[in-house]
């Protein structure tokens, strides 16, 4: 008897594999003018535009019914100033469907030499993604590069794919490029990839395809947690996470790191605790900053609620609506650092009206 959504997980790995090695070739000749400032003042590239095409296309000709939440669209790639941006999307999403089969690839999810496309089917694979989510049904989340910040710095960043029944996350999968295979040696061989099935447990294998490792986050005592947070300080309140670690009596520097690779990172035992708390401008986060990453963390014996403790939500649409903050821990750090933030909250609050009677 197969398990529970084997054939998912097989096509996931297959496109993540793919996009990882879009992204990771194209770093090096990324040019200036192959990016662009999205409405919301934050950056995209041709990496995200074609891995996200190359996602969308192998779902799709696997499973032509799910729907899929991408994080982009093709509005800016078909206004004609940024045609050339838009041949680019073109080759190298055509450059990553036409490789040679790899192991466990299958030419019926329309990849392999002679499989390119079009430009309209391209632009139509990234529109795939403009699904508005929901409770109910079969649906994929996608983030073709979470962390474009730390692509573009060559540090990390991930290709974050989830699938959900019914917006419950059954299967969680994440390429980390430019994450070292062992955090011990931070020289050493770089490229992850991250994959977790509901109730089938959270592992860790190479880029290169070696022999999975069964993840499980380790019992921490305080004194030797790290947070792993956000580089940009626009993303997550920074002096705040400072505030939780000083009540929790942690005194180990934060590990800074973009993306989801901080969940990966919690998964494996570099940290104890990914923290992040909103910087107040009303910012939603989104369902595929967090799909993935949560069910690895949960299958690694972890706990993932936001910041009051409610879970989170992915049900309710592309964001996760009213969940504030996300915190992520093994669970019986999780309670704590829980604890901490109420108390962190007061002592803000306090100290507030405290100088306000001033
Ligand atoms: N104002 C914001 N607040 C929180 N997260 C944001 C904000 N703007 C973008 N993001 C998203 O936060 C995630 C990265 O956060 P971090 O790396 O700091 O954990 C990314 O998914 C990024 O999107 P993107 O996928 O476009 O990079
Ligand atoms: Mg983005
Ligand atoms: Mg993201
Ligand atoms: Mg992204």
């Amino acid at each position: 008897m197969s398990l529970a959504y084997a054939l998912e997980k097989e096509v996931a790995i297959s496109a993540v594999l793919r996009a990882c090695q879009l992204t990771s070739s194209i770093f090096n000749k990324l040019v200036k003018n192959e990016r662009l400032t999205k409405d919301d003042k934050s950056p995209v590239t041709v990496g995200d535009f074609s891995a996200q095409a190359v996602v969308s296309t192998i779902l799709s000709n696997a499973f032509p019914d799910d729907k899929i939440v991408g994080e982009e669209d093709s509005a800016d790639l078909r206004v004609e100033a940024n045609s050339v941006l838009r041949d680019r999307v073109v080759e190298l999403a055509n450059q990553a469907l036409i490789s040679d089969l790899a192991h466990g690839d299958n030419v019926q999810w329309g990849i392999g030499p002679g499989k390119q496309r079009t430009m309209e089917e391209l632009l139509y694979a990234i529109d795939k993604g403009n699904h508005d989510g929901g409770k109910s049904g079969r649906m994929w989340t996608l983030d073709p590069i979470d962390g474009t910040k730390g692509f573009l710095r060559g540090e990390q960043y991930a290709v974050c794919l989830a699938f959900l029944v019914d917006s419950k996350v059954q299967v969680g999968v994440m390429g980390c490029p430019n994450l070292p295979v062992d955090a011990s040696m931070p020289d050493g061989p770089k490229g992850c990839l991250f994959v977790a099935v509901r109730g089938q447990g959270a592992e860790q294998r190479t880029l290169s395809n070696s022999k999975p490792t069964r993840l499980t986050i380790p019992a921490y005592k305080d004194s030797e947690i790290n947070f792993l947070e956000s580089v940009e300080s626009g993303h997550s309140a920074l002096d705040f996470n400072a505030r939780v670690a000083r009540i929790l009596k942690i005194t180990r520097e934060p590990i800074r790191m973009d993306s989801q690779a901080k969940y990966c990172a919690l998964a494996r035992g570099d940290g104890g605790v990914y923290i992040r708390m909103p910087v107040g401008t009303g910012y939603r986060e989104k369902i595929w900053d967090h799909a993935s990453g949560s069910l690895l963390v949960e299958e690694a014996g972890g706990l993932v609620t936001d910041s009051r403790g409610n879970p989170l939500d992915f049900g309710l649409g592309r964001t996760l609506g009213e969940n504030f903050g996300v915190i992520a821990a093994g669970k019986e750090v999780h309670s704590k650092v829980i604890l901490a933030i109420r108390k962190a909250r007061e002592d803000e609050e306090a100290e507030k009206s405290g100088s306000s009677k001033i």
